[in-house]
């Protein structure tokens, strides 16, 4: 495999396609240009509905530690809305996701952001991993607040595609809590069985 190793430093990078609901952002920098959609890459049509409306897959089996039910300690994200090319979701933050005593851990955030992207990347119609995740942490979240979710397709270039997203504590417009970037890449459904050990 060859990672590109190129960043961006120093300087706000625009998003050049962004579909988020508020038109293009720009990223407070450093930002990644692995997440970033390059020149030539398909932009997804601003309120067209995603090319995989559901995801029957997901709907069977509750093992995922973000989505499913059946993980005791699970994130038990639940999608809220889904519109074009945007996901809504929300989960809330129980002792079991404790990092700092009272504070939800980092990680378990970054696990939300993967979720809610991945989502999106599932809903453009292939069989896309995680390769690359870049989370900013902006302000603690407590115990007991729920995280809004929401996450949206920049731009898809052969088998990268390139989301975005944000966390919210309490409400959709309440305070940034965590912003991702993410490069997800199509594999093929063999992807899913070969490594595993059982
Ligand atoms: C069931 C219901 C589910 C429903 C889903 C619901 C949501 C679930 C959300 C959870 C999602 C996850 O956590 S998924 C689990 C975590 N992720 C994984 O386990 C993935 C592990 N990694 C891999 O399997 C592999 O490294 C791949 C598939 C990512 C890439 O390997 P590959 O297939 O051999 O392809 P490769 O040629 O290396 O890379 C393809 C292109 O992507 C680029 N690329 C690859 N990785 C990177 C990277 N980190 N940073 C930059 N660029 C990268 C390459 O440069 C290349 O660009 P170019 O040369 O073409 O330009």
């Amino acid at each position: 495999m060859t990672i590109p190793s190129d960043r961006v430093s120093g300087e706000d990078l625009e998003v050049w396609a962004s579909a988020a609901p508020d038109g293009p952002v720009r990223r407070r920098g450093p930002a990644s240009s692995r997440t970033t959609p390059p020149a030539g890459a398909a932009a997804p049509a601003a309120g067209a509905p995603f090319p995989r409306a559901s995801s029957p897959a997901r709907d069977d089996y509750q093992g995922c530690f973000g989505c499913g039910g059946d993980s005791p300690s699970g994130l038990r994200i639940v999608e809220t809305r889904v519109d074009g090319t945007s996901v809504e979701a929300e989960f809330a933050v129980r002792d079991v996701h404790q990092g700092a005593p009272g504070l939800a851990h980092g990680g378990l955030l970054a696990t939300a952001m993967d979720e809610v992207l991945g989502s999106v990347a599932w809903r453009l119609g292939g069989r896309y991993v995680t390769g690359r995740l870049e989370t900013d942490f902006l302000a603690p979240v407590p115990v007991g607040a729920t995280v809004r979710l929401r996450a949206w397709c920049n731009g898809v270039h052969g088998r990268k595609a390139y989301v975005e997203g944000e966390g919210r504590i309490g409400a959709p417009d309440g305070p940034v809590a965590v912003r991702a970037a993410a490069l997800f890449v199509e594999v093929p459904e063999e992807h899913f069985t070969k490594e595993r050990l059982n």
